[in-house]
């Protein structure tokens, strides 16, 4: 195996004397998508914010290419290739929709500069960032104000500013959330077609089983802020533990 991109170790947060996080250590590689499933509550959103840094650990570490970052904020994390789809926060509701997605190119080409790097032109910026809309099927939209979409469009320009940011990381929290029917497709298609290219990370957190099933090379479930389970989708699936924890929630299997 390669070595991990992302690794927690002992990772733990406590909210006064709740412990929403528990000792979780996980390594992350690139060319598998990890989905971490769990019943409400467990700590799957918290585990998140906790390894892209909008949350300070209680205890415990987190690595990125071997180096400790548990002490950085999200903003450094993003800049050394952390990238998280924010459920819709992190879009600007003002800007039209290739805005948006020109503002992440340039973030990215900033990022990757270096004394040699020549600054990109206005048109080959706005060449990469209509190459992104195209590929969440957004060409079309391109002059709209992101604050006039619909919701399963904002989550397609999120993907895009996502896969815009080139992250070597890629972390979705419930993509399709709130999506109708026929929106899902796309934003699946391009999970798979980042995992199909093998070079990122990508975690996942999901509820939705087919879409577990569909999508995972790997499944994490966390119980009460605890790892309980981690391993190759067929054998968590039927692990007793995994049934156990999902006892009271059979709506999520
Ligand atoms: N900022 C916070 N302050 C206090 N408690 C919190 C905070 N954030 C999360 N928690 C608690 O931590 C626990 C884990 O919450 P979290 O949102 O991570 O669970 P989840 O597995 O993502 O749940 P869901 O599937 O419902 O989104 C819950 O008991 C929640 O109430």
């Amino acid at each position: 195996m390669t070595t991990p991109s992302l690794s927690t170790r002992d990772l733990t947060i406590r909210f006064g004397g709740h412990v929403a996080v528990n000792q979780v250590s996980a390594d992350f590689y690139p060319g598998t998508l990890t989905v971490i499933v769990g019943p409400n509550g467990a700590g799957k959103t918290t585990y998140f914010n906790l390894m892209s840094g909008q949350l300070p650990a209680t205890s415990g570490s987190v690595h990125l290419d071997g180096v400790d970052i548990t002490r950085y904020g999200a903003a450094k994390r993003t800049a050394l290739g952390i990238g998280r789809a924010f459920q819709l926060t992190n879009l600007f509701p003002n800007l039209s929709v290739m805005e948006n997605v020109r503002l992440a190119v340039q973030s990215r080409a900033r990022i990757g500069m270096n004394m040699w790097s020549v600054w990109f032109s206005h048109s080959e910026l706005i060449g990469r960032a209509e190459h992104y809309l195209e590929r969440v099927a957004l060409s079309d939209r391109r002059d709209t104000r992101v604050a006039a979409l619909s919701h399963g469009d904002k989550r397609k320009l999120e993907v895009a500013i996502l896969l815009a940011l080139e992250p070597e990381v890629m972390m979705f929290d419930e993509p399709t959330a709130g999506m109708s029917v026929d929106e899902v497709p796309v934003v699946l298609d391009l999970i798979h077609q980042v995992k199909s290219e093998r070079s990122k990370t990508v975690l996942l957190v999901e509820h939705k089983m087919d879409v577990v099933r569909s999508l995972a090379d790997r499944i994490i479930v966390l119980h009460n802020g605890t790892l309980v389970a981690d391993g190759n989708p067929a054998e968590v699936m039927s692990s007793a533990i995994v049934q156990e924890a999902y006892l009271g929630a059979p709506e999520h299997v």
